[in-house]
């Protein structure tokens, strides 16, 4: 059995009275890809907002590596990295200064920090662009230096919220492909909110969140099962389409 490199037990978190997670559990474990599925309003984002300690849980507890997120906050925040649908780059700041800003907050030497930021660049072909201005680059390109910078402080486990937002089809290939190898290669957790079924594809595993709460967490063919019996996973399968589940 592969480690569990996060866990969350028992998650609440309610907004002026309003439930928007009641009792989320989940672990993900070394080297697996899973995509977090769930119609409007399901509380994904709330999930990971927790998962992330931008919020505490009302409720609940989640451990990083085995680090408490409420009592050990930089021991945890130091094994995650994290790209919001949202951009985390200062617009204003050429490439290399967004992710040296990055790596210093993460406490990295800065000879090893450019290293790995010269290193990250060349593999994603960007080394000429360094000195870019975010702000001149397009959208796509800067999802990949998102996606850069999550990764300079080497976390164990990424979390993704709708992060291929804004990307055409090749640069999406890229950044699947791209994650698909940090799981493969390097035994990185990933835990993947999407609505895009060729996102599903490449997941070893699903979640449903349905209002606040897990409703199925499997296999893409059981979850196929199920969709042929219950209209709430019909109605995810559908919005999916079928192909995801051909493969
Ligand atoms: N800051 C907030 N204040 C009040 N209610 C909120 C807040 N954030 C989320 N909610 C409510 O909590 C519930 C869960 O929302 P959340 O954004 O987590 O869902 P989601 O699955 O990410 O939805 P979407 O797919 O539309 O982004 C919703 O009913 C939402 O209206």
């Amino acid at each position: 059995m592969t480690a569990i490199l996060l866990n969350a037990q028992d998650l609440h978190k309610s907004y002026a009275g309003k439930r928007a997670l009641q009792g989320v559990s989940l672990s993900l474990h070394e080297g697996e890809i899973v995509a977090l599925l769930g119609p409007n309003g399901a509380g994904k984002s709330t999930l990971l907002q927790l998962l992330t300690g931008l919020f505490s849980p009302d409720q609940g507890h989640i451990h990083v590596l085995g680090h408490d997120m409420r009592t050990q906050a930089s021991r945890a925040l130091a094994g995650l990295g994290v790209v919001f649908q949202q951009s985390a780059l200062d617009l204003d700041l050429s490439v290399q200064a967004n992710l040296l800003f990055h790596t210093d907050l993460h406490g990295l030497a800065r000879p090893l920090a450019r290293q790995r930021i010269a290193e990250a660049l060349e593999k994603i072909g960007m080394t000429a662009q360094a000195k870019a201005v975010v702000r001149s680059l397009s959208g796509g390109t800067r999802r990949k230096v998102e996606l850069v910078r999550a990764l300079l402080h080497q976390p164990r486990v990424l979390l993704m919220d709708e992060a291929t937002a804004g990307l055409d089809m090749a640069s999406r290939q890229q950044l699947l492909t791209a994650v698909r190898s940090l799981a493969q290669d390097q035994g990185v957790a990933v835990l993947w909110a999407t609505h895009l079924a060729e996102e599903v594809k490449v997941a070893d595993r699903l979640i449903l969140l349905d209002k606040g709460m897990v409703r199925f967490s499997g296999s893409t063919s059981d979850f196929m099962q199920k969709a042929q019996a219950d209209d709430l996973y019909a109605e995810i399968f559908k919005h999916l389409g079928q192909p995801v589940f051909e493969a």
